[in-house]
């Protein structure tokens, strides 16, 4: 087990963000957090990653390496800052100068993503694209346990989201748990995988072919 999740709920003034959520993750699982706008999944993803405390509920994770790609908003910001130092601050720690092993793990990254003519860019000279890259790296120059990703592929194009998902698929059979925040299951590889969809609370949890059975049998 690597996660478990006890009756979680989350409340903003008036609104009821997430209601007694449940669930466990065991190591190497590859789940979808499935539902519609303000479901609660971003809230969900929040408290996973301990930027956001439950009213109410209880969180168990048996590892501290985790990896996040946060929801792709707003980022066509002016801020000055460049791929590479983005990057590294994917690192557990940061010094004045980074390490020849560290530059090394980043150009690696940069190298396999087809970036690297990037790494001296700014960032906010970058497409939407090419910037999600830059973050995915981010999330993994740490080597997580657990990757946590909201909605890494919205603005990938067709060939690059395949790309992502091999990579995915890559890490998780190394063993890596993964999070996969999305809207739908149209076009994802389900193989092998778990879905989480919620809506407020949880509506279904467990093997996606199961869910898709039970999907087709109410259409
Ligand atoms: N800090 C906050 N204060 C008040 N309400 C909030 C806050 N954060 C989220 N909410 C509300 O909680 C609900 C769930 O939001 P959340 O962002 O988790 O949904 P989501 O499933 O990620 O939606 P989307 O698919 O649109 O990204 C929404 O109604 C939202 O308005």
């Amino acid at each position: 087990m690597i996660a478990q999740i006890n009756n979680i709920s989350v409340r903003f003034d008036q609104i009821t963000a997430l209601e007694n959520i449940s669930f466990s993750l065991n190591k190497g699982d590859f789940l979808y957090v499935l539902g519609p706008n303000g479901a609660g999944k971003s809230t969900l993803i929040k408290v996973l990653t301990r930027s956001l405390k439950p009213s109410s509920g209880t969180i168990m994770l048996t590892t501290n390496k985790l990896g996040f790609l946060p929801q792709m908003l707003n980022r066509k910001q002016n801020f000055p800052i460049t791929v590479i130092e983005t990057i590294y601050t994917g690192f557990d720690k940061q010094k004045l100068i980074m390490s020849k092993e560290e530059k090394l793990i980043i150009f690696k990254w940069l190298e396999k993503m087809g970036i690297s003519h990037l790494a001296k860019n700014m960032m906010h000279t970058l497409s939407g694209g090419e910037q999600q890259r830059v973050y995915l790296i981010r999330a993994l120059v740490s080597n997580p346990e657990l990757l946590i990703l909201d909605e890494p592929t919205s603005a990938l194009d067709p060939d690059f989201r395949k790309a992502f998902h091999d990579l995915l698929n890559d890490l998780n059979a190394k063993g890596v748990t993964i999070i996969f925040v999305t809207h739908d299951l149209h076009n994802m590889d389900t193989v092998n995988k778990k879905v989480l969809h919620i809506d407020k609370n949880v509506l279904y949890f467990g093997l996606c072919s199961n869910y898709q059975k039970e999907v087709s049998h109410h259409v």
